[in-house]
């Protein structure tokens, strides 16, 4: 459902991803690892077409095979592919609900086979959400605003969701609730590319893991092909979480 071939990007004249590699399926939850400063956050943005990239990202969406370098973010969202990234990017001042009403007009079209996420998900994976609906997000603690920012992508009703460091500085109890939405994703067929620095948390949940080093993916594997070889944690990421 996704390729990306060769994928090229940095900021300015630092060169970052020196040719990216990999596919995701349908219902797919991929951990992109590396060491800190390794490019996985480099690699949403390409796809999301909020840096400038070289190379081939191709996307199959509902009008058939399409080509995501050069477009714009709007679109390539439209298209079907939710982003949430590390500093969740939501609205302080407006309301959970509001927030999540907005977050339903950026996305893709829903067909009329697919139900589509509604608020009625949202409500039902994170009930906190519902009880702060009327409450400017802004206001909500570190963890709701990691669920908000979750919901409201998916109220865009994608197929994929690039997801940066999720557990970043949460509570170990509202870790295991964003790995449970990860998990009801995958059950309806959403794949998932998660970019994230905690090991365990990523690999109790991924189907396939990638490492990123040098710019590059130098390896792509399942979690157990990655734990049962300590030579590529010990090269290629940091002891972590
Ligand atoms: N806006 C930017 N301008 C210039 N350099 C940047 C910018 N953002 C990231 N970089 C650099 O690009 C490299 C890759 O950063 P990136 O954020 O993709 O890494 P990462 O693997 O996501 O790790 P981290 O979680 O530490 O951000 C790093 O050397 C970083 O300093």
């Amino acid at each position: 459902m996704l390729e990306v071939r060769d994928l090229h990007a940095g900021y300015g004249k630092s060169h970052v991803l020196h040719g990216v590699d990999f596919c995701i399926q349908p219902g797919d939850i991929v951990a992109l690892l590396g060491r800190n400063g390794s490019g996985r956050s480099t690699t949403a943005k390409a796809i999301m077409g909020l840096i400038a990239c070289q190379g081939m990202v191709r996307w199959s969406a509902a009008a058939g095979m399409v080509d995501l370098v050069g477009r714009k973010p709007f679109e390539i969202a439209r298209l079907g592919i939710g982003y949430v990234p590390e500093n969740r990017d939501i609205f302080p001042r407006l309301t959970v609900l509001q927030n999540l009403l907005l977050g339903q007009k950026s996305g893709g079209q829903r067909s009329a086979s697919a139900a589509g996420w509604m608020l009625d998900d949202a409500w039902s994976l994170f009930p906190v959400l519902r009880e702060r609906a009327a409450v400017q997000a802004g206001r909500l603690s570190g963890g709701e605003q990691q669920m908000l920012a979750l919901c409201r992508t998916m109220m865009g009703n994608p197929q994929l969701v690039l997801i940066d460091e999720p557990s970043e500085g949460l509570a170990p109890q509202m870790v295991q609730q964003v790995a449970r939405f990860m998990l009801a994703l995958r059950e309806r067929g959403v794949a998932v590319l998660l970019m994230e620095q905690k090991l365990q948390f990523a690999l109790e949940i991924a189907n396939r893991c990638l490492l990123m080093g040098h710019g590059r993916i130098v390896f792509d594997g399942t979690p157990a092909q990655l734990l049962a070889d300590a030579t590529l944690s010990r090269q290629w990421l940091e002891v972590a979480g």
